[in-house]
């Protein structure tokens, strides 16, 4: 029996990478139909294979699982956030972050399109740059005319990683990715895409070999209309008020109305940024009015 990593899947077939790096082709055993499981791309399984015959036998436990692009065990999620053309939205790059905190998944923020800025909106875009890192998350804004030392910082925070890109549409998500590999040729901006629409219909994710990463060439999902965890949990996926709230003074704290709340009061101080309070506020509501659905989202592990 040999252990290896789905790298793709084609009708029936999967292909697995092994740790020399080589590739070999099985199919799943019928056994996983039975039982509703079904090998996803990123899938660590134990297989045998001899001259592209051959079958996977167990499905190693998932870290982690997106529905868009269906693949598992990612390590990062690159939000690809334009500061201009569409317009930098807090409340979107947040409702991204709460997706993927939600699917334990680490994001990572890249933002786009700074040679677009004023001097003065770049200022502006530096403190938003610094709001994020502040709270931890790993954030990377190009310089203002766009060198490319900037791919050379997100190559070497990807290295070793199977990494996903995501990201509102425009956002540069495919301009990004044929920019760390060429050679995924993808094509960019609205008009080239409306004129190709229908010729990829089919088309499955893999996973690429990018310098030292393991890239999906098909990018995820941006918008997440559904947030399917109760409210309660909703500060769980805003770090910085992790970081606080065991000073609230009620336990189960909701950070709204309550007395001696420690998460307002440190966004009183200015220690929470008040953008973050509100996409918190907001998303609260939201999902305060949703009605209940059944499994939607990422964490269907
Ligand atoms: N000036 C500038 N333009 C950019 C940058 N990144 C992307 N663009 C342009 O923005 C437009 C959209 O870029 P794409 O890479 O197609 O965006 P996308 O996120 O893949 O878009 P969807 O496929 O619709 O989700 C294209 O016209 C790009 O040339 C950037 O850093 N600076
Ligand atoms: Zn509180």
């Amino acid at each position: 029996m040999k252990t290896g990593r789905i790298i793709r899947s084609l009708s029936g077939y999967y292909d697995i990478q092994i740790s020399s790096g080589e590739v070999q082709r099985t199919r799943a055993r019928g056994e996983f139909r039975k039982s509703g499981q079904k090998p996803l791309v990123g899938d660590f399984v134990d297989f045998e294979s001899e001259n592209d015959e051959g079958l996977i036998w167990k499905i190693h436990p998932r870290e982690n699982v997106l529905v868009r692009p269906p693949i598992a065990n990612i390590d990062v999620a690159v939000i690809v956030t334009a500061l201009k053309e569409p317009d930098f939205a807090p409340n979107l790059l947040d409702r991204q972050l709460v997706a993927l905190a939600a699917a334990r998944v680490t994001p990572l923020i890249y933002f786009t399109k700074s040679d677009l800025l004023t001097e003065s909106e770049y200022i502006h875009a530096t403190e938003v740059l610094n709001r994020y890192l502040k709270i931890g998350y790993t954030t990377i804004l190009p310089s203002i005319n766009n060198t490319n030392n900037n791919f050379f910082e997100l190559r070497s925070e990807l290295r070793g990683k199977v990494a996903v890109f995501m990201g509102q549409t425009g956002a540069g998500k495919s301009t990004l990715l044929n920019h760390l590999s060429p050679e995924l040729g993808l094509e960019t901006g609205v008009v080239s895409k409306a004129l190709s629409r229908g010729k990829h219909t089919t088309r499955q994710v893999t996973l690429i070999q990018v310098d030292d990463a393991l890239i999906a060439d098909t990018p995820g999902f941006s918008s997440y209309e559904v947030f399917d965890f109760p409210v309660e949990q909703l500060a769980d996926y805003f770090p910085e008020f992790v970081a606080v709230r065991q000073n609230c003074r009620f336990r189960g704290c909701l950070h709204l109305n309550e007395p001696g709340c420690a998460v307002k009061e440190s966004l009183t101080l200015g220690a929470i940024a008040q953008s973050r309070y509100n996409s918190y506020k907001a998303f609260y509501d939201l999902i305060k009015s949703q009605k209940p659905r059944y499994k939607t989202d990422n964490r269907n592990i």
